[in-house]
C-alpha cells in the first residue's frame, strides 16, 4: 500500500532538485513575469510573499486548462501572481485585483502599464469591504478567485464567496456555478497538520504563538477554513499539498 506522503521530497537537498527540474520542464513563463518577479526578489524588502514561479507556472496551466476568463485576486501585493491571471485569461479575459496597501498597489497598476495590460484593475482597501462593494456593480461572476491576503480573514473570505454567490440568485452572484476557489498557504510549511516539535518550524511558531497570547491566529484560522471548505456541502474539495498548501474548492450550485 502507497502511504498518502509524498515520495518526491525525502529531504531539502532532493526537494530544491525536483522544483527546479519541475520548474524547467513546464511550460516558460513569459519574459515579463520572470522579470517582473527577479525585479521583485531584488527590490522588495517582502518579497517571500509572492508565490513561487513554479507555483505561478501551475496557476496559469491551470486558469487556462479551466477555460477561465475572469478572475478575482485576493492579495496582490506587487502583482507577480496577477501577471500569470492576466496571461491566463487573455486579452479578452478581465482580472480584478484587491490589495490593502495603496504602496503596492501602484507599483502592481505601473506594472500593467508597462507591459501595456489593459484588462486588469486593482481595488485598494480591505479586501473584506472590497468583496461586498464589488458584488453591487458585477456584470458577470467570477470563474476563478484565488485567496492569498490575510490568514486570519480566510474564513471571512469562504464565508463571502458563498454568500454573495447564492444558488438560485437572480442578481450577478460573486462567483459563478462550477467556478473555482483556489487559497494559497493552507498548511502552513506543514504547521496545520503537524505543529509538534518534529516540524523545524514549530519554534518559529511557538514564538509567534507567545507574542499573540492567545495562540497562533493564522493557523487557527487555515484550519478552520480547511474545515469550513471540505465541510461545505456546496463545494468539491481537493487540499493539495504542493507549495505551502493549496486549498482547491469547486462550487457546485
Ligand atoms: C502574500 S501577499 C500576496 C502575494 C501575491 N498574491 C503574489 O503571489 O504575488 C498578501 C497581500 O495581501 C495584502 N493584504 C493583507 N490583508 C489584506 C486585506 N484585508 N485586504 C486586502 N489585501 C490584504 C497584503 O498587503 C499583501 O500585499
Amino acid at each position: 500500500m502507497k502511504e498518502n506522503y509524498t515520495q518526491l521530497y525525502p529531504n531539502e537537498q532532493v526537494a530544491l532538485a525536483v522544483g527546479d527540474y519541475a520548474f524547467s520542464h513546464s511550460s516558460k513563463l513569459p519574459k515579463h513575469i520572470t522579470e517582473h518577479h527577479a525585479w521583485g526578489v531584488e527590490s522588495q524588502e517582502r518579497a517571500n510573499y509572492m508565490i513561487s514561479p513554479l507555483q505561478a507556472q501551475f496557476q496559469i496551466w491551470f486558469a487556462k486548462a479551466m477555460g477561465a476568463k475572469r478572475v478575482l485576486e485576493i492579495g496582490t501585493f506587487i502583482g507577480f501572481s496577477t501577471l500569470g491571471w492576466v496571461e491566463a485569461v487573455g486579452p479578452k479575459g478581465h482580472v480584478t485585483a484587491l490589495e490593502y496597501s495603496a504602496e503596492y498597489a501602484a507599483i502592481a497598476e505601473e506594472t500593467f502599464a508597462k507591459n501595456g495590460i489593459k484588462n486588469a484593475e486593482v481595488i485598494v482597501g480591505d479586501a473584506r469591504e472590497s468583496i461586498k462593494n464589488l458584488v453591487e456593480t458585477l456584470k458577470e461572476p467570477y470563474d476563478l478567485i484565488f485567496i492569498d491576503a490575510d490568514k486570519t480573514s480566510y474564513p471571512t473570505y469562504l464565508s463571502l464567496i458563498l454568500s454573495l454567490s447564492p444558488p438560485s440568485s437572480t442578481s450577478v452572484r460573486l462567483l459563478k456555478k462550477d467556478g473555482i476557489i483556489l487559497a494559497d498557504n493552507i498548511l502552513r510549511r506543514g504547521l496545520i497538520a503537524d505543529s509538534s516539535e518534529a516540524n523545524p518550524w514549530s519554534d518559529a511558531a511557538k514564538q509567534k504563538a507567545e507574542r499573540n497570547w492567545k495562540g497562533d491566529p493564522d493557523k487557527e484560522a487555515l484550519d478552520a477554513f480547511n474545515k469550513a471548505l471540505v465541510g461545505s456541502e456546496r463545494c468539491d474539495v481537493f487540499l493539495m499539498p504542493l507549495f505551502d498548501g493549496l486549498g482547491m474548492g469547486r462550487l457546485l450550485d
